[in-house]
């Protein structure tokens, strides 16, 4: 193309000089809120010892209000919204952007929340293998009126270092496990507390515990969106949720704001430090306080 309009990130070839801006880009965080991934960015430049409070960041995607995109350093940071249409659309553009930005050696790592299997909340899950609702390493994308098939498998070697750098982090809960990815928080998640209740709840828990069974230990909306478009694209990539309350136990979050503020920042710690570790950086003094969003 002679130029490459990227709309919903409000960037494009012509408009904007994308390596200048992006082509020493090394780390894409990706997650659902914008405020999240502000917080994320700014808590990124302090870790990484920065100038200035980064408390200004400007968001690189102003002129939208589709997507918000941060930067710290190496580091970008970018909201994706809710459900697998929304994250795919920024993907697509995203994954252009670093390309006509000659990025190279990126990796990408989504940091959401997620509903637990089996394990308490605030658990930190890194997920292995991103399953559909049958509980499937696939992803189906419909192109023109055919059904294609994707592999959702993530980087087991990127799993692995993430769990080792977790271990060294006090108060975080991690594991490696399975992650249910579906098309709704609802019914799509068998809760029985949305506006349509069209099954009992012994299917429901039936069916919660054969996800547990087949290796299922969060559930939530983008993963295997994510690692299928990821891995076609050769981006080294990975999912980190932090679970907000127990599936087997009930349906509704119920904890605290503030509860659900520190662990949403928990996926943004163990990033943090898994950053510092590969840029070869020690911690900064006295800052693994959550960030107000
Ligand atoms: O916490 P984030 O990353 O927004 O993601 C999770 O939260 C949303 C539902 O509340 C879904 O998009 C799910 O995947
Ligand atoms: O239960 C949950 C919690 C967060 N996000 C989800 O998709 N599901």
């Amino acid at each position: 193309m002679e130029e490459d309009v990227l709309y919903h990130l409000d960037l494009g070839t012509k408009t904007h000089n994308l390596p200048a801006m992006f082509g020493d880009v090394k780390f894409v965080c990706v997650g659902g809120s914008p405020n999240r991934m502000r917080a994320f960015a700014q808590f990124m430049h302090k870790e990484l010892g920065l100038a200035g409070d980064g408390e200004d960041l400007a968001d690189i995607c102003a002129g939208t209000d589709r997507y918000a995109m941060y930067r710290a350093g190496p580091v970008l940071s970018i909201s994706h919204g809710m459900g697998i249409p929304s994250i795919s659309i920024m993907l697509h553009e995203l994954i252009k952007l670093l390309h006509h930005a000659k990025c190279r050696d990126v990796t990408i790592i989504r940091i959401g929340t997620s509903g637990g299997l089996g394990i308490e909340a605030g658990s930190v899950v890194i997920t292995d293998m991103a399953v559909d609702s049958s509980f499937k390493p696939r992803f189906e994308q419909v192109v023109l009126d055919d059904v294609v098939v994707r592999s959702t498998e993530l980087d087991r070697d990127l799993a692995e270092e993430l769990l080792t750098c977790s271990k060294e982090i006090p108060d975080l809960p991690t594991l490696i496990g399975h992650t249910m990815c579906t098309y709704d928080f609802y019914e799509g998640q068998g809760r029985l507390d949305g506006a349509l209740c069209s099954f009992s709840s012994e299917k429901k828990l039936d069916y919660l515990k054969r996800a547990y069974d087949a290796g299922v230990r969060n559930i939530e909306m983008e993963s295997t969106a994510f690692a299928a478009l990821c891995r076609l694209c050769g981006l080294r990539a990975a999912v980190v949720c932090v679970v907000l309350l127990d599936r087997l136990e009930g349906d509704q979050i119920r904890a605290p704001r503030e509860v659900l503020r520190e662990f949403q920042h928990r996926p943004q710690r163990l990033i943090a430090a898994f950053i510092r570790k590969r840029l070869g950086l020690r911690p900064p003094a006295g800052n693994t306080l959550c960030p107000t969003e």
